[in-house]
């Protein structure tokens, strides 16, 4: 039977372990380099070194979540690769995922998410808690769409890009790669690669000088 294994100790692998534990999965311990008084009993394995020692049967579930930027999240999932090791999938039971939806490797949906009919989410790419990424959206490697924004049809979301908090983006909008759309904004033209947008309707802010 599958255990899983989980990087980073702090908030994100706090909603990570809850998706697994109400999927009935087994949670072996986490990995990071110090213990995290937030993840309780739950066992700490040591650092990245504890990696090569892990038997074959565990599956690793990116715990890292972001702040400004998806880079620290992205960098983890692509050290694991590096490794020979695969990042789980985690899909939080009670969020709806279309069956005609694709999913590519190490995808995070959290609860109450909703992914719809034809949308594609390309590896490493989160979801978070109460999204919804509409049909025919395509979200890029290592996307986070935060908790509560709202992505409407066709819309391209780049590599690593953060579409923030309750934002909302009009359909077939592009967001470019890397780039931030600020919390509770309201996209209504695409976004450059690397560039902020916030306010409603959404305007650049300037580059974000973010070389993480
Ligand atoms: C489970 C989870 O928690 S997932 C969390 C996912 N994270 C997010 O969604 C956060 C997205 N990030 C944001 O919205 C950030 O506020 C950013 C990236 C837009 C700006 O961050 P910073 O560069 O640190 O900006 P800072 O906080 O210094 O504010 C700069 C200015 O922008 C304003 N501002 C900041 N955020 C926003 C926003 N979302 N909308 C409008 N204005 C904003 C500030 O009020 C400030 O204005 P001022 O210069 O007039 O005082």
């Amino acid at each position: 039977m599958a255990e899983y294994v989980i990087l980073g100790g702090g908030g994100h692998a706090r909603s990570v372990i809850a998706a697994l534990v109400l999927r009935g999965e087994t949670v072996r311990g986490y990995v990071a380099p110090e213990p995290s008084p937030a993840l309780g009993p739950l066992t700490h394995l040591g650092d990245d070194d504890c990696l090569d020692a892990l038997p074959p049967h565990v599956l690793l579930a990116n715990g890292l979540g972001t702040t400004g930027s998806t880079h620290a999240r992205r960098r983890l999932h692509e050290q694991v690769i590096a490794r020979g090791m695969e990042v789980a999938q985690v899909l939080h039971p009670r969020a709806f995922i279309d069956p005609a939806a694709d999913l590519g490797p190490g995808v995070q949906v959290l609860a109450g998410a909703i992914v719809n009919a034809g949308a594609r989410l390309a590896e490493g790419a989160l979801i978070n808690t109460g999204a919804i990424v509409e049909h025919d959206t395509e979200i890029g490697r290592h996307a986070h769409v935060a908790p509560g924004a709202i992505l409407a049809g066709g819309v391209r979301v780049g590599l690593g890009a953060l579409v923030g908090l309750g934002s909302r983006v009009l359909p077939g909008i592009a967001i470019g790669a890397d780039s931030v759309v600020a919390a509770g904004a309201v996209v209504v033209a695409d976004v450059d690669p690397g560039s902020i947008v916030m306010g409603i309707p959404a305007r650049p802010r300037g580059d974000r000088g973010d070389t993480q």
